[in-house]
């Protein structure tokens, strides 16, 4: 673990970051710190207990054969629960950005509902359980962080762990999405699943295969605005460099 010295804080910043953080909990209200804590808690308990889960399923198969199968639920169950931060920025109570969280969120959302539980035949690819370990070890981290942050005890590694894990978990992550989508587009041509073709009283026609398509190259211009949000994060978090962010 880095000492105040080595990672640039010292005894007075330490003091009006501690300042700081009790005014913002001031500021926050009752109601709304609660909620966090509980909301975070409840979220960090829920990643790990996936991760435990996968470890054990890996320890006693050997395979990543059905690793999906077995932790589906749980992963449904808290991915979904996650909307709730897109709420809680438009409520202000969290002082993130809408559209950020928004574009992290619904990828997830998109990736447990319309690709991988949908499109049975893709659930054992090797690439699912990249995008299952980062996402996984990004969610312990961050929750963790956020529910150390509320309760004003927040350790070192997990201030460290969340603003350099995903250095190196967000390609990750985002190379395991990016190759399970492309292994879901045979099966997508071939259903014609999700897809409306005309003519119909509607007068509406939607290619699924091709949304896929339009998806996987959205994530070049999109991605690398989360990565480097992230790095200005980092910057300011752990060197104390003072970021103007432009508005959304
Ligand atoms: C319909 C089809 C859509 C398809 C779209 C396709 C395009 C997609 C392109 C890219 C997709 C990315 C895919 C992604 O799924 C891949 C992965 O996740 S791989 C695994 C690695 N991932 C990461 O490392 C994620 C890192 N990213 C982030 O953490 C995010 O940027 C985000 C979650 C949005 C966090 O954003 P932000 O930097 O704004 O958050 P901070 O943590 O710095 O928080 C800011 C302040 O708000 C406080 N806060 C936030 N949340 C809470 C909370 N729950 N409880 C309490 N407080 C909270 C936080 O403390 C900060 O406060 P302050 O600044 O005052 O200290």
């Amino acid at each position: 673990m880095a000492s105040s010295e080595e990672d640039g804080t010292n005894g007075a910043s330490e003091a009006s970051d501690e300042k700081e953080a009790t005014g913002k909990r001031r500021r926050l209200g009752f109601l709304a710190t609660a909620w966090l804590t509980f909301y975070n808690i409840a979220m960090t308990a829920g990643w790990l207990v996936l991760a435990i889960a996968m470890v054990r399923f890996y320890m006693e198969k050997g395979t990543h054969r059905g690793l999906y199968k077995s932790i589906q639920k749980t992963l449904k169950f808290f991915q979904t629960f996650a909307l709730l931060e897109v709420v809680h920025c438009l409520i202000g109570i969290v002082p993130t950005s809408v559209l950020v969280t928004g574009v992290q969120v619904s990828s997830r959302i998109f990736m447990v509902w319309l690709i991988t539980h949908s499109i049975k035949p893709i659930q054992n690819e090797e690439s699912v359980v990249l995008f299952l370990v980062s996402w996984t070890v990004t969610e312990i981290t961050r929750y963790s962080f956020y529910t150390f942050s509320l309760l004003d005890h927040l350790p070192h590694f997990i201030k460290w762990a969340r603003y350099n894990f995903f250095i190196i978990l967000y390609p990750v992550g985002v190379a395991g999405e990016l190759l399970t989508i492309y292994a879901a587009l045979p099966y997508v041509k071939k259903s014609g699943m999700f897809s409306v073709r005309l003519p119909n009283k509607y007068n509406v026609s939607f290619d699924y295969y091709y949304f896929l398509l339009i998806t996987m190259a959205s994530y070049i211009p999109l991605f690398p605005q989360l990565y480097f949000h992230m790095l200005r994060q980092r910057r300011k978090v752990l060197h104390g460099e003072v970021i103007v962010e432009k508005d959304d």
